[in-house]
C-alpha cells in the first residue's frame, strides 16, 4: 500500500473539511545527480481533522520530512500539499510563514521556553508576537487540559522537564491552531512524565477537538493515536486504527530493515548517550 487517502474530502462538520491536511503525489527530493536522496516518494495522506495520528517508521525512513511538508516548514520537489481547503505548494515564504503562524502549533523535542519568561508568558508569546488578542476562556481549558494550573507563575528553570513541556503544548494549543504537529515531543522525557504529556495530547483531542499528528520511534506514544502510518524509503506502506503497543512493535518489526535494532520507551541503541537517540 502506497496511499493513505480518505474516501470523501468533506465531511458533514458544517462544511468544514473533514480532512486538516493532504499529502497527493509528494516527492521530496535532497541534492542532485549522485548525492540526489529521495526522502519522499509519491506520498499520498489525508490526515483526519479532530483525530490523533502517528507516523512511524525506521531512522532515515522519511517521517520528518513527511511532517515538515505538511507543517508548511519545507516545500516540496512535486506533488501538493493543502491545509484545510488551502494549497500551500507554492506559497511564497511570507504567506507560508502567516499559515504556520496562524493555523499550525508545533512541540518540538526540545521545549524552546524563554528562560526569562514565566509558564503562563511563555504560553501566549506567539499570540503577543502575532498582536492577536488571546481567549482568556479558552486559554482556561488549555491551561486546565494539560494541568498547568498552579505552575502559571513559574519560569522554565523551576519547573520539571515533563511541566515545561506540557507549557509548550499548552503554547502550540492556545492559538486554536488547525493542526498540532509534534517531532518526537516526548523523546526528552521519562517515561512517567511522557505519558503524562501523551495523555495530554489525546486529552486535547477528545475533549478540545484538536488535530494532532506526532512523529514517534516509541510504539507506546504511537499506542495513544488513533491512526498511526508507517513509512519506509519514503512510502506509506502501512497503517493501523487504534493501536495498541504490542500491535505497534509487532508491526514494527514486519517492517524495520534487517539488522535495525528496535526500540521501546527508555531502551537506547547500544553505545549511544542519553538524548541523542532521534
Ligand atoms: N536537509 C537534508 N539534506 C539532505 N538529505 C536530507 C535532508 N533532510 C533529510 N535528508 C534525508 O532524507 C531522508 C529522510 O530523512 P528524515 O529526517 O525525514 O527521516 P526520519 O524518518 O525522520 O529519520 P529519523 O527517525 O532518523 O529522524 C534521509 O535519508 C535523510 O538523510
Amino acid at each position: 500500500m502506497t496511499t493513505a487517502v480518505a474516501e470523501t474530502w468533506t465531511g458533514g462538520d458544517g462544511g468544514r473539511a473533514a480532512v486538516a491536511a493532504a499529502a497527493r503525489q509528494v516527492v521530496k527530493a535532497y541534492g542532485s545527480g549522485e548525492t540526489r536522496v529521495v526522502a519522499l516518494d509519491r506520498v499520498d495522506v489525508d490526515i483526519e481533522r479532530g483525530a490523533f495520528t502517528a507516523i512511524m517508521g525506521p531512522s532515515g525512513s522519511g517521517k520528518s520530512t513527511l511532517m515538515h511538508c505538511l507543517a508548511g516548514l519545507d516545500t516540496v520537489t512535486s506533488g501538493s500539499i493543502r491545509v484545510g481547503d488551502q494549497e500551500i505548494t507554492g506559497l511564497k515564504d511570507k504567506k507560508l510563514t502567516r499559515l504556520r503562524r496562524d493555523r499550525i502549533g508545533f512541540i518540538f523535542q526540545a521545549y524552546n521556553l524563554l528562560p526569562t519568561l514565566n509558564a503562563a508568558e511563555n504560553i501566549t508569546l506567539p499570540m503577543d508576537i502575532a498582536g492577536r488578542k488571546v481567549d482568556r476562556a479558552w486559554l482556561g481549558r488549555v491551561v486546565d487540559t494539560v494541568g498547568l494550573g498552579g505552575r502559571l507563575k513559574h519560569r522554565p528553570n523551576q519547573l520539571s522537564g515533563g511541566q515545561q513541556q506540557r507549557v509548550a503544548v499548552a503554547r502550540a494549543l492556545a492559538a486554536r491552531p488547525e493542526i498540532v504537529f509534534g517531532d518526537e515531543p516526548t523523546g526528552n522525557l521519562d517515561s512517567r512524565s511522557g505519558a503524562e504529556v501523551l495523555e495530554f495530547l489525546r486529552r486535547s483531542v477528545d475533549e478540545l477537538g484538536q488535530t494532532m499528528v506526532m512523529v514517534t520511534h516509541d510504539p507506546v506514544a504511537a499506542a495513544y493515536a488513533d491512526r498511526v502510518l508507517y513509512l519506509a524509503d519514503g512510502r506509506i506502506v502501512d497503517e493501523m486504527h487504534r493501536p495498541t503497543a504490542e500491535k505497534v512493535l509487532d508491526r514494527m518489526r514486519m517492517f524495520a530493515p534487517a539488522g535495525e535494532p528496535l526500540r521501546a520507551r527508555g531502551e537506547r541503541p547500544a553505545g549511544a548517550v542519553a538524548g541523542s537517540a532521534s
